[in-house]
């Protein structure tokens, strides 16, 4: 089946989404979620806390349930979707990825900033011993040039990892950026390992991002039915199967059963549409790590700043992900608090 495809999609609406959701998912609001993508032909689908295995604490978010239930839950539910799993290293340790692969996901995708590609290794290396496929995703690649992303795609690559992925994080690159990154992959990896592409849509641009990647020669790619995902969300897996269709793209994903599964079972899922507001498109502009969005608007309510002023600065500062502490200090600072201790994440 999967060779019969041009490109193959991993749907991140319950890795992702779980950003925009606050980390609240149930079981069964993934069993239905899954079940859905699993009828309407989604090869994969993605199931972790947002900020991967480990994330439940007080820096990013707790979750409502354990991921590793959610996990099973979405194994036990998918006939013919592959289970993913998402882990920061640091994040989460060694025993979550052999736990996730006991609970039945095979496909583990490793992330790191995308500076910082070496962190990897002896991760895709546990990976790899447990027979599990292996993806990596260099996040914020707006942040660095092509070659030096096909520099840290190369050491991803080299330590076992299947398929890179230019991850726009920030949902910052605009259409020949995602096109110049992706070949850059494609020529340093070769045929050692494929391409993939994760977008944002904080300018808009999800879908035709995607397109030019996959003309690049990405042969993997993320979204999330709904966009259902940090920010603005992620490439809308509906919208980008029926331009896929359109263009004679083949994905294997049945666009009315996508189109009636946003409607119908994700979207209830949802606290609320991700949107394209000013929050996002500064985020996009200023190219700002999507998954601060949430933080953002938690700050800006405790200390009685704006939440755009909070996501300018984000940017001006650099910040990556990880660095959700520093949110609290800019907050602090545009309030006129003294500097000190500040108090954990809401
Ligand atoms: C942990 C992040 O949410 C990973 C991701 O989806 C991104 O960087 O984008
Ligand atoms: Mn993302």
């Amino acid at each position: 089946m999967r060779n019969l495809l041009d490109l193959r999609i991993t749907d991140s609406s319950l890795r992702d989404g779980s950003h925009a959701k606050r980390h609240q998912f149930t079981v069964d609001e993934v069993t239905a979620i899954v079940a859905a993508l699993d009828a309407a032909g989604v090869p994969v689908i993605e199931v972790t806390h947002g900020d991967g295995l480990g994330g439940s604490s007080f820096t990013y978010g707790l979750s409502r349930t354990p991921e590793q239930d959610l996990i099973s839950a979405a194994v036990r539910t998918a006939t013919r979707a592959r289970i993913a799993f998402l882990m920061l290293p640091g994040v989460g340790v060694f025993d979550d990825i052999r736990v996730a692969a006991g609970n039945g996901a095979t496909v583990c995708r490793i992330a790191t900033h995308c500076t910082e590609a070496d962190i990897s290794v002896q991760h895709f290396g546990i990976a790899r011993e447990l027979g599990l496929e292996t993806v990596g995703f260099l996040m914020m690649a707006h942040s660095i040039p092509p070659e030096r992303l096909a520099a840290q795609a190369r050491i991803m690559a080299d330590a076992g990892c299947e398929c890179v992925y230019v991850v726009d994080s920030a949902g910052a690159l605009v259409l020949d950026q995602v096109s110049d990154r992706v070949a850059a992959l494609v020529t340093e990896l070769g045929g050692d390992a494929q391409v993939g592409f994760h977008g944002h849509e904080n300018l808009g641009l999800g879908v035709a991002n995607s397109v030019l990647a996959y003309r690049a020669g990405a042969k993997q790619i993320d979204g999330s039915t709904r966009r259902f995902g940090a920010g603005a969300g992620n490439t809308p897996v509906e919208a980008f199967v029926g331009v896929c269709d359109k263009l004679g793209i083949r994905t294997g994903v049945d666009f009315f059963k996508i189109v009636d599964a946003a409607e119908d079972v994700v979207r209830p899922a949802m606290a609320d549409e991700c949107k394209l507001d000013r929050m996002a498109l500064i985020m996009g502009y200023a190219g700002v790590y999507s998954s601060f969005l949430m933080h953002a608007y938690a700050l800006a309510s405790r200390y009685g700043v704006s939440g755009a002023e909070i996501l300018v600065k984000a940017g001006e500062r650099r910040l990556v992900g990880g660095q959700e502490d520093q949110l609290i200090t800019i907050a602090r600072e545009l309030s006129g608090s003294r500097p000190g201790i500040a108090p954990s994440l809401p």
